[in-house]
């Protein structure tokens, strides 16, 4: 797992600059760290890929700051291109999540090395077969979505015939049943829906715009995460 001692992804952020309302991305990471977010994923579908080494540093820098780094994960979002030359240029960076239509996750196992943690958004369509039957030994986690159809990703959960398929708390609670691998779920995800999630025996949810586009980002991440930790009643280990 690199420099991470422990994967956890119980409290995850997601986030890029089109996402903060103008606001710097790093500033919000680190009241996001210090509220206890477990981990981070740079994600930006307009930055270009200097402008993402560079938040990806940023980030690093106030979780370093923060003395997190062996403790709180920073991933990027598509981009193997990026962490690569991210790491390359020395920025603690510990892996990358990638969808259904990125680079196939045996590529990036082939160029990150055993490590470097992947996490693997899951089919939207026949999601407990694929859950069940998927090959996971060189993945680290799920991305399961959406709870809610959310603007922030309108395509999120799209099945083949074009319409989105929101979960269902059973749907998610089969999911965390099934895997045999961490599963994370975002999607509209806000902080009404925490006490609920929270006792489906998934490892853990993931929020853009509850945080990013909070008024108070740092106050809104800390009752994220006190409210997972309230009500989680999660035991099972991997
Ligand atoms: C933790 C997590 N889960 C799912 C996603 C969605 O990834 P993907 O399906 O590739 O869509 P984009 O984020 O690339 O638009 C995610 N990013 N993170
Ligand atoms: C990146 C991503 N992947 C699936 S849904 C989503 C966006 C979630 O954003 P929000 O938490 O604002 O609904
Ligand atoms: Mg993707």
């Amino acid at each position: 797992m690199g420099n991470i001692k422990k994967l956890d992804i119980s409290a995850y952020l997601v986030i890029g600059p089109e996402n903060t309302k103008g606001r710097p991305v790093a500033t919000i990471i680190k009241e996001a760290v210090s509220a206890g977010f477990t981990c981070i994923q740079i994600r930006s579908k307009v930055a270009s890929a200097r402008e993402l080494i560079q938040l990806t540093r940023q980030a690093a820098e106030v979780i370093e700051e923060a003395g997190k780094s062996d403790e709180v994960a920073l991933l990027v979002n598509d981009r193997l291109d990026v962490v690569l030359a991210a790491r390359s240029q020395g920025i603690k960076v510990d892996g990358i999540h990638v969808g259904q239509k990125d680079i196939p996750v045996k590529v990036c196992r082939e160029y990150l090395g055993e490590d470097l943690i992947i996490g693997l958004s899951a089919r939207a369509d026949q999601l407990f077969d694929y859950i069940k039957t998927e090959d996971v030994s060189q993945l680290d986690y799920f991305g399961v979505g959406p709870l809610h159809e959310t603007p922030t990703k309108p395509d999120c959960g799209i099945g083949e015939d074009g319409k989105v398929i929101t979960r269902s708390i059973a749907d998610i609670t089969k999911v965390a049943e099934l895997s045999s691998i961490p599963v994370v779920v975002g999607g509209g995800v806000k902080l009404a829906d925490i006490p609920t999630l929270a006792k489906t025996g998934v490892d853990g949810f993931f929020v853009v715009s509850a945080v990013t586009e909070a008024e108070n980002p740092k106050q809104a991440a800390t009752n994220l995460v006190n409210a997972w930790n309230n009500y989680n009643s999660k035991t099972k280990t991997f």
